[in-house]
């Protein structure tokens, strides 16, 4: 299995993470989103070197050019809520992508103990396209796993695309452990080394979800 983080390489990527996680910046909710939405096109554009492309006659005014375009097939998933902004910036560069939408929410049984729910799931067919799952956070990694356990009721996919921006150590390893070895790519902007007892990343950048669109009941 391929575990890129983009962190290996200092790239303007840096400058929007550290606003995600500076407490200072993160609460402006608009640039919040703009941030993951960015993190999102940047990622797209690292992943799209991995399609397969073929040369395409393209006729200009002035004559013909030809152009290596994709031909992948791609479906972007993503995990609600925390998801949808990113996805929306994967979205942004592969315009010819399918979508799916996967609900999953932790319902505490008391502060610390939660169970993860899939109640939503809307997607098109999976077999032999090339699936992105994004979510910005992986913590335990188990919102990913059970997503992507609901996604395989639509198909098998040629290859997974992990796509997060910051994943814990303990969720890296997880994933490693349970996605499929020759077939999966593990994409992050930072791996951090702790969670906490709530399961929150430490030092993380805390509840994404929240941040981007306000606080749940
Ligand atoms: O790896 P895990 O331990 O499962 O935690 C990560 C999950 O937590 C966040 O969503 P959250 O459950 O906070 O929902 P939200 O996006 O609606 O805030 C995040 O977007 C992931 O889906
Ligand atoms: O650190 C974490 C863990 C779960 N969900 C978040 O948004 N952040
Ligand atoms: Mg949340």
């Amino acid at each position: 299995m391929k575990i890129i983080n983009l962190n290996d390489n200092n790239t303007i990527l840096n400058q929007f993470v550290s606003e995600v996680r500076n407490v200072e910046v993160q609460n402006d909710r608009l640039r919040f989103r703009r941030n993951l939405e960015r993190i999102g096109e940047i990622m797209a554009y690292e992943i799209s070197k991995t399609f397969t492309y073929s040369p395409k006659q393209v006729t200009t005014p002035l004559g013909t050019a030809t152009v290596n375009t994709p031909d992948t097939e791609v479906v972007i998933s993503t995990i609600l809520r925390a998801g949808l902004p990113f996805h929306q910036g994967v979205l942004r560069y592969l315009d010819y992508a399918e979508n799916a939408f996967v609900s999953a929410y932790r319902k505490y049984k008391d502060t610390l103990k939660f169970d993860i729910h899939i109640e939503y799931l809307a997607s098109p067919r999976i077999d032999d396209k090339v699936l992105i799952i994004t979510d910005p956070m992986l913590a335990t990694g188990g919102s990913m796993e059970l997503s992507y356990q609901a996604m395989l009721t639509k198909g098998k996919p040629a290859h997974i695309h992990v796509v997060s921006i910051i994943a814990s150590q303990a969720a890296v390893d997880h994933i490693a452990s349970i996605f499929p070895e020759d077939r999966t790519t593990i994409w992050c902007a930072a791996i951090d080394p702790e969670i906490d007892e709530h399961s929150y990343i430490v030092p993380g950048l805390g509840d994404a979800g929240d941040l981007a669109y306000g606080e749940k009941e």
